[in-house]
Parts: structure tokens; C-alpha cells; sequence
């Protein structure tokens, strides 16, 4: 391989730039986690090396005691960070640092306001690593070297965290990275044993590497007599191998930020061990608030998985099923053989045994949360909800426990925030009501002030309010809980059974064969638009609605399809009309064969538009509307003429 030595100035992607200001502006409060940042980057380092040298342990060069080390020049003021661990080639140099290669990246961006306040919680909630060091530093040198690669493909990089950086090769003896930052003058303070040592132990203390300091002893009778002794300043030891009484609530939260890459603590931890032929443990968090890729469904870097404190791998979706990808942690198996492979984890029993264990802890934590700390829980469903509602389609085993945990907007208080569970509603169900009523739209309006719910509401019966895309799904793959079936209210022929009495089913059947003869003209008049016209008993105020068939898909799940590209075949719509409204009255009486195809068409793109449809032609349909008011004589006889 030839080596690359030329010196190069390059500059950082344009996000950096703009990363780092807003970083440098906006942390300085908090400017003491630049030391959590790099050694967490340390620490990785050095799970990778162990991972990577399972099937190459040539990658040690001798030295498998992985540590970190941290000190300081007063004179030179620069505090330096080195770790023994993976190092980096110049390319990745390239890449890691000058680039950000994150997934959520653009979403952070387009997340990000202007507003210094607001932009400071984002900042923490993407993590900043690496960068963090320019809140303290104005200049910082970074010496690497892979491990595996020849001491002379050493690599220096260095940034005044201003635009650009310059990198070459360089001899490095050692696999490993060394980030030295020369601090900017008004951060002395950090030039302190107390001061480093008060920072490792506070956000490093669950560091599983030793973290270690000089420690300079000078004789008490030679003054010029001085030793250099390393000192562990940390425990170093895997947090979750100690006993759960004996970890406090701060080293849980470091322990967090550090698995996570955030900058809040999390909701909550999960803490368990198994034991028996299959001994693990694990130690999963809820995080306060949704990262930018949780939308990635193919982003699975949440939970690591570990072999007797060996870190093994963090990307795989066999860990967790993606419904539960918010959830961060680790899982640590005692049994499971060191050398394992992404192959092997496919089809390993052992792993299946752990992933379902797993699962079910989670949901019993959630469950509890559900119960006892509701206003927690209202915060995880607003931020994991939807994640967690796709655990419907994707975990059929659970899919009951999952719907106790659904939380939903319902007509019982149109509030668009979702909190309703489906015992709630059992549990106020009304007398006679045997289903549970749900409706899907666009967004939380359309489905609140949807003309199918003019009768549940007349009648006081709830109904789910669903506008999630993901509900789309639900009703499709939740057909009953607690033996109460799910029915959308715009599919089908509206049965509500004893909700409804006699008289009223007489009065329906009266209309629908009084109105027998005006159905057929609109069935004529619409043609092919239509699979079929019926009077309905579900609109009170509306004129008319359009359903579903009973087996056909719900409307928007079909534009929602259709808008996602997927070819689909037009299911067509039923048209029901309000036998008891003035239009529908008129109508029937109407002679004017132009004015009944008109108002048809009218009352029919109407109907579409309040469920949120999109009409084929809506000039033909504003067109038609201003006929029909001026033909109605509301306007003055002045404008009808100018017009
Ligand atoms: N000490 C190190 N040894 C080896 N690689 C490193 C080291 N420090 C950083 N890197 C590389 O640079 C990348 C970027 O680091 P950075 O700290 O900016 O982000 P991160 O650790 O990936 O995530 P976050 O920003 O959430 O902390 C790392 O993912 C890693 O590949």
C-alpha cells in the first residue's frame, strides 16, 4: 500500500460549521462534557478493537490491557486524551470527523429554529461528540493509527474548529488515538488534577476501561525527587454487573448518556438478570425524548449487545423487534460463544430466548409506568406512540398486551392529545353498545368533525379518533379486545345493534322505501362514481357521507396507499343520504333534471371533501356551487347581471 503523507487543508461539511457554532454558543454552560464525550469515544474504541480482534488477535500488537489515559500540561496548556483502542485510518479520519454521517441528520437540521434556547435542547438531543471539544479548546490535534496498519500510517488532523482542518501522515508507534486540545485562555481551570479527576468521576465513573491519571508524588526530603505513578481514577467496572441497590440514580443516567449518545437522562432504566442455562442481563432505557431517526426503521444502533462484558455488536434487528427501537441499553450474555456472528445471530435459540425475554420486560415496565406514573407514560406515548402502535403489525405474540398500552384521542373530549386507553373506553362503553367505534383520517380535525359521527354523538357513544398513518393499519390488525370487536364507522352498513330501538329501525326502513325512487335518480345520475346509494340513519346535521363496503378498504387507507405509489384498485365508494335533511328533501321534490344532476354532484363532492378527499374535478365543483347561489336568488339582482 503506498502512503499518503502529503498535508492537505480541507474543509469541514457546511453542517459542521454550523454544528459547531451552535454547539460552542450553546453549551458553554455545560462545557465540562467535552471530557464525557471524548472518553465515551475512547471507550467505544476500544469495544471495537475487542470485537475486531476475537477473530484477529494480531490486532493487539501485544497490548490487549486496554485503558485510557488523561493528562495535562500547565505550561503548554493542552489536555490530551489517549486511548489504546481502534484508532483510524486517514480515510476514516475523513469521514468520522469532517463529516457527519448520522442518519437524522437532515431531520435535525430542518429541526433546528434559529432560537438559541430552543436549538440548545436539540443540540443535546443529537449529540455532538467529537465537536464538544472546540467548546473549551481553539485548537485541537488528534494523532491516530488503526490497528492492523504499519506505524507509518499514523494520521494527524488538525482544526481551529473554524471551517477547516488539515491532515497528514504521520509515524505513530502506537494502534490507538491521542486528542490533544489547546484550550482557549479563559479555561484554565481545567488544568487541574482535582478538576479532572472531580469530571471522570462524575460522567465516567461506569467507564468498564480504566481511566487513568499520572499521579506525581515528590519526596518530602528531595523536592527535585519526584515519581509518576498511574492512577485508576474511575471503577471500571461494567455498571451493570454490580447490584442494582448499589448503583445510584446519577450513575444510571452517565451509564445512559453514554450508551445513548444524549445529553438528557432518560424516563427511565430497566434493570434486570437472568439466571439459569440461559444467564444474561440487561439494562434498558426509555429515553425522554424521540431521537431524529427514530423514523429509520432500518436504524437499529439502540440496544449493544455484549459477551460476558465483551461488547459484541450494536446494529442488530435481533436484539429487538423495530416497534421497540427508542429503547436503549445492553444486553450482556453469559453464554453465548465470544466469537459469534451476525450469521450466527439469525439463528441462534439462545438469542430468540433473549429478544423475547427482553420484549416482555419492556412491556411489563411500560405496563407498570401505564399504571402508576400516568404522566410519565403520557410522554413516552408522545414521543414513541406511533413507534409503538407498529408493534400491532409486527409482534403478533404480544399484540394484546400492546393494545392495553395504545393511548387514543376519542369524541369523548376531541383533545388531540392521545390518552385514552382502550380499557377506558370499555370500561364507559354504553348500555347496548357491543363494538368498539374508531374512525381514521388525514389529520385529528377531519376525523373530529367527520359527518359519520354525527350519530355517535347524538347518541353519546364514544369513537377512537384515529389520524396516525400507522392507524391505518389497525383495524386490520386489532379485530377485537377484551371480545369487543373494531369497527370503523365509515365502513359497512352502520349496525348499532341495541343502541338502537325499534321505533327508530322502523323510521329507517319507513325513509328508505320512501325514498326508494330519489335513490335510484342519484345512483342514475352518479353512474359509475358510485358502488351503490342508501338512505342512512347515521347523519344528523350532513346531507350526505360516503362509506366503504363492509370488506373493502377504509378510503384514507386507500389514498394513503396510493400516495405511497402503490397500485390500487379504486374501490367504489357507497353514497348514503340523509333522509331527515332539507337538501335531501328538496332534491326528492326536484323536477329540473340540470338542477337534480347538479346538486347530485355537488352533494357528492361535498361528502368527499369532509373526509378528507380530493376531488377529480373541483372547478366543475365550484363552478356548480355558484350556479346554485345564484339560482337561489340570495344574491342581488346588480351582481347577477355583472356577473
Ligand atoms: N477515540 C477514537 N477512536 C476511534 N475512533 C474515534 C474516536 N473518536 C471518534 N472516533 C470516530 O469518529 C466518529 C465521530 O465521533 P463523534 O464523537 O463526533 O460522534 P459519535 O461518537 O459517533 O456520536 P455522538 O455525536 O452521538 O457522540 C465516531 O463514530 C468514531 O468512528
Amino acid at each position: 500500500m503506498t502512503v499518503e503523507t502529503h498535508k492537505e487543508t480541507l474543509g469541514f461539511q457546511t453542517e459542521i460549521k454550523q454544528l459547531l457554532n451552535l454547539m460552542i454558543h450553546s453549551l458553554y454552560s455545560n462545557k465540562e462534557i467535552f471530557l464525557r464525550e471524548l472518553i465515551s469515544n475512547a471507550s467505544d474504541a476500544a469495544d471495537k478493537l475487542r470485537f475486531e480482534a476475537l477473530s484477529d488477535d494480531g490486532l493487539y500488537e501485544g497490548d490487549s490491557n486496554l485503558k485510557i489515559w488523561i493528562s495535562f500540561d500547565k505550561e503548554a496548556r493542552t489536555i490530551t486524551i489517549r486511548d489504546n483502542g481502534i484508532g483510524m485510518s486517514r480515510e476514516e479520519v475523513i469521514s468520522n470527523i469532517g463529516t457527519i454521517a448520522k442518519s437524522g441528520t437532515q431531520e435535525f437540521f430542518k429541526a433546528l429554529t434559529g432560537d438559541q434556547a430552543k436549538d440548545t435542547q436539540l443540540i443535546g438531543q443529537f449529540g455532538v461528540g467529537f465537536y464538544s471539544s472546540f467548546i473549551v479548546a481553539d485548537k485541537v490535534t488528534l494523532l491516530t493509527r488503526r490497528a492492523g496498519l504499519a506505524s507509518s500510517h499514523g494520521v494527524k488532523w488538525e482544526s481551529s474548529g473554524e471551517g477547516d482542518y488539515t491532515i497528514e501522515t504521520t509515524e505513530y508507534p502506537q494502534h490507538g488515538t491521542e486528542v490533544t486540545l489547546h484550550l482557549k485562555t479563559e479555561e484554565d481551570e481545567f488544568l487541574s488534577d482535582y478538576r479532572l479527576q472531580g469530571i471522570i468521576r462524575k460522567y465516567s465513573d461506569h467507564i468498564t476501561l480504566p481511566i487513568i491519571m499520572p499521579k506525581i508524588t515528590t519526596d518530602d526530603k528531595d523536592k527535585n525527587n519526584t515519581t509518576i505513578e498511574e492512577e485508576v481514577v474511575n471503577s471500571a467496572k461494567a455498571l451493570w454487573t454490580r447490584a442494582k441497590h448499589e448503583i445510584t440514580e446519577e450513575e444510571y443516567t452517565e451509564f445512559y448518556k453514554h450508551v445513548a449518545h444524549d445529553f438528557d437522562a432518560p424516563l427511565t432504566y430497566i434493570h434486570n438478570k437472568v439466571e439459569g442455562s440461559n444467564e444474561y442481563t440487561t439494562l434498558f432505557f426509555i429515553p425522554a425524548r424521540a431521537p431524529f431517526d427514530l423514523w429509520d426503521r432500518n436504524n437499529r444502533r439502540g440496544v449493544k449487545l455484549y459477551v460476558r462484558r465483551v461488547f459484541i455488536m450494536d446494529d442488530n434487528e435481533k436484539l429487538l423487534p423495530p416497534y421497540l427501537r427508542f429503547i436503549r441499553g445492553i444486553i450482556d450474555s453469559n453464554d453465548l460463544p465470544l466469537n459469534i456472528s451476525r450469521e450466527i445471530l439469525q439463528h441462534n435459540k439462545q438469542i430468540e430466548a433473549i429478544r423475547s425475554g427482553s420484549v416482555k420486560k419492556i412491556l411489563s415496565a411500560l405496563e407498570n409506568m401505564a399504571k402508576n406514573e400516568p404522566e410519565k407514560y403520557a410522554t413516552v406515548w408522545k414521543e414513541f406512540g406511533k413507534v409503538l402502535k407498529e408493534g400491532l403489525v409486527d409482534d403478533y405474540s404480544n399484540k394484546q398486551r400492546i393494545a392495553k398500552l395504545l393511548r387514543f384521542s376519542t369524541t369523548n373530549d376531541d383533545n388531540p392529545v392521545q390518552a385514552i386507553s382502550l380499557e377506558d373506553y370499555v370500561g364507559r362503553m354504553k348500555e347496548g353498545q357491543e363494538k368498539i367505534y374508531y374512525i381514521t383520517a388525514e389529520n385529528f380535525s377531519a376525523a373530529k368533525n367527520s359527518p359519520h359521527l354525527e350519530i355517535f354523538r347524538k347518541k353519546g357513544v364514544e369513537v377512537l379518533l384515529l389520524s396516525d398513518q400507522i392507524d391505518e393499519w389497525l383495524g386490520t390488525h386489532l379485530n377485537e379486545f377484551e371480545g369487543k370487536s373494531l369497527q370503523s364507522v365509515t365502513k359497512g352498513q352502520l349496525d348499532l345493534g341495541h343502541l338502537e330501538n325499534e321505533e327508530e329501525k322502523q323510521a329507517t326502513a319507513k325513509a328508505s322505501d320512501q325514498f326508494k325512487p330519489i335513490v335510484e335518480r342519484i345512483k342514475n345520475t352518479l353512474g359509475e362514481k358510485v358502488k351503490e346509494v342508501r338512505v342512512t340513519h347515521r347523519l344528523t346535521t350532513s346531507p350526505a357521507c360516503l362509506v366503504a363496503d363492509e370488506h373493502a378498504m377504509d378510503a384514507s387507507l386507500e389514498r394513503l396507499l396510493k400516495s405511497a405509489g402503490q397500485p390500487i384498485m379504486g374501490n367504489k365508494p357507497i353514497m348514503e343520504i340523509n333522509p331527515e335533511h332539507l337538501i335531501i328533501k328538496a332534491l326528492k321534490e326536484e323536477t329540473d333534471e340540470k338542477r337534480f344532476n347538479d346538486w347530485v354532484f355537488i352533494l357528492f363532492d361535498q361528502a368527499l371533501l369532509s373526509e378528507g378527499g380530493q376531488l377529480d374535478d373541483p372547478g366543475a365543483f365550484v363552478k356548480r356551487l355558484n350556479e346554485m347561489f345564484i339560482s337561489m336568488g340570495n344574491l342581488s339582482p346588480r351582481i347577477i347581471t355583472l356577473s
